[in-house]
This record gives structure tokens, sequence and C-alpha cells, in this order.
């Protein structure tokens, strides 16, 4: 049995919209382990984005149980929150989220400088440029984002997600903004990265053939999550 990196158990989200209560997550039993594909897919307003932001220690569950690396994330006050959160997850977004006026290798060096208040400058910058050398970046370094194209933006992203060594990390429509043939190859990286890291990967995306690559799928309908099982041909 595989090292479990995440879970829910019984994990409920409500939100207030104004007046009105929101149930937004319901019921979600979930657990992945190390070194495994998760993909959910489900239509907009489902709640896809809500679980990664639970998963991610962003958003409190309003019940149940929530744990990363071992740690019920319920029991943790913000301080603690926010040290597991640098420590243990990395986050890829659609719009990649670069600092515009800093350089790819600069980026990546805050993301590591933020998770290790303690780690030398030349530290720093060393484990930076190895994250970039291995999404093919090297040559890129001292390049602002908007000189970049945007498979190469996203890979610096995820250069920045990988750097502090995550056990989970969480992609919300990781090649959204990207054509399919970047985003085919953007995705080749992460699936790569995470099986040499073992890194535990939860992806969320609208592409169907996209999902289909990860080891397990399932649906988000309405605030419920289910597994997809594979329909015999
Ligand atoms: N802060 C908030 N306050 C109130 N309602 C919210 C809040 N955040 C999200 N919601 C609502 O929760 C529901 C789920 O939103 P969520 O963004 O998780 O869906 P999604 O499946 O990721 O959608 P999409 O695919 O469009 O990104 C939606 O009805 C949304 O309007």
């Amino acid at each position: 049995m595989t090292e479990t990196i995440a879970q829910t158990q019984a994990m409920n989200l409500h939100l207030r919209s104004g007046k009105e209560a929101l149930h937004i997550l319901k019921d979600i039993n979930f657990t992945i382990g190390r070194g495994e594909v998760v993909s959910i897919v489900g239509p907009s307003g489902s709640g896809k984005t809500s679980m990664l932001m639970v998963m991610g220690g962003l958003e409190r569950a309003s019940d149940g149980l929530v744990s990363v690396g071992g740690a019920a994330l319920g029991g943790l006050n913000e301080d603690d929150l926010a040290d597991m959160r640098r420590n243990n997850i990395g986050i890829l977004f659609q719009n990649f989220h670069l600092i515009p006026s800093m350089t790819a290798l600069e980026n990546v060096s805050l993301a590591l400088d933020i998770a290790f208040d303690d780690l030398p400058l030349n530290q720093i910058r060393a484990r930076a440029k190895a994250a970039l050398a291995e999404v093919g970046l090297a040559a890129r370094e001292d390049h602002l984002p908007s000189a970049l194209s945007g498979g190469e933006q996203q890979r610096v992203g995820l250069a920045r997600a990988i750097v502090t060594r995550p056990k989970l990390l969480l992609a919300d429509e990781p090649t959204g903004n990207l054509d399919q043939e970047t985003a085919k190859s953007a995705i080749d990286l992460l699936f790569n990265l995470a099986r040499a890291n073992g890194m535990a990967v939860l992806l969320i995306t609208h592409d169907n053939s996209l999902a289909q690559r990860a080891d397990r799928q399932m649906r988000m309908d309405r605030g419920e999550l289910s597994e997809l099982t594979a329909v015999p041909a």
C-alpha cells in the first residue's frame, strides 16, 4: 500500500453568498497516495477549484477531516497552516501567476526563499537554476515573463511549483491557456516530473483526453465527488 499523501473524510464546505448558504462540497471522501496522479473533471461551478483550495489549505473545510502529509489541517493555526502549505504543497495555475517584474530565475527563487527562510542565497539560486533546467529552461532564466511564450511561462510556473519538492502538486486547468501541442508537452513534463519525484498530483481539467492520462479519474458534480470507472468497450 502506498503512503497516503493527502486525504479527506466526510469533508463539507459551506460558503455564504449574501443571505444564501451554499453547500459547495458535499461529504467528500478522497485519498491520494505518493506518486499518484488523480484527475478531476466536471461542469463549471461544480466545486473543482473549491476542492483544490481545501486540499491546498487555502480554504478551510466547514467540517470533516482534511489531512496533508499526515497533518490534520483543521487543527493548525494560520501560521502552521502557511508553513505546511509552503513545505508540502505546490500549486500550478492556469494563468501562471508569475511576477511580471521578476526574471524566471527570480520567480522560482522567491518560492524557495519564502518556503525556507534560512536557506543561504547561493543555495536558493542553485536549486532554482536546477529546477529551471529540469523544465528545459536553463537558457531562459534571465528572461522576464513577458519575453517568454505561454508554454515557457507555464514551465516556469512548474519549476516554481516543484522547486520546494512538495509532496502534493495541485494543478488547476494548467493547460487551459495553451494550444494543444504545447499543452501536451507541458503535461508530459508534469507527469514525468511527478513520477520522477514521487509527487502526488491532483489535476483539475476540462480536457477529457488529459484526464484519461491520470492513474485515477474522478468527477465532480454539484459538489459530489465520485470515482469514474472505465466503461467497457
Ligand atoms: N468565495 C465564494 N463565495 C461564494 N460562493 C463561492 C465562492 N467560491 C466559489 N463559490 C461558488 O462555489 C461553486 C463552485 O465553484 P468552483 O470554482 O469550485 O467550481 P469549478 O468546478 O472549479 O468551476 P470552473 O470549472 O468554472 O472553474 C460555484 O457555484 C461558485 O459560484
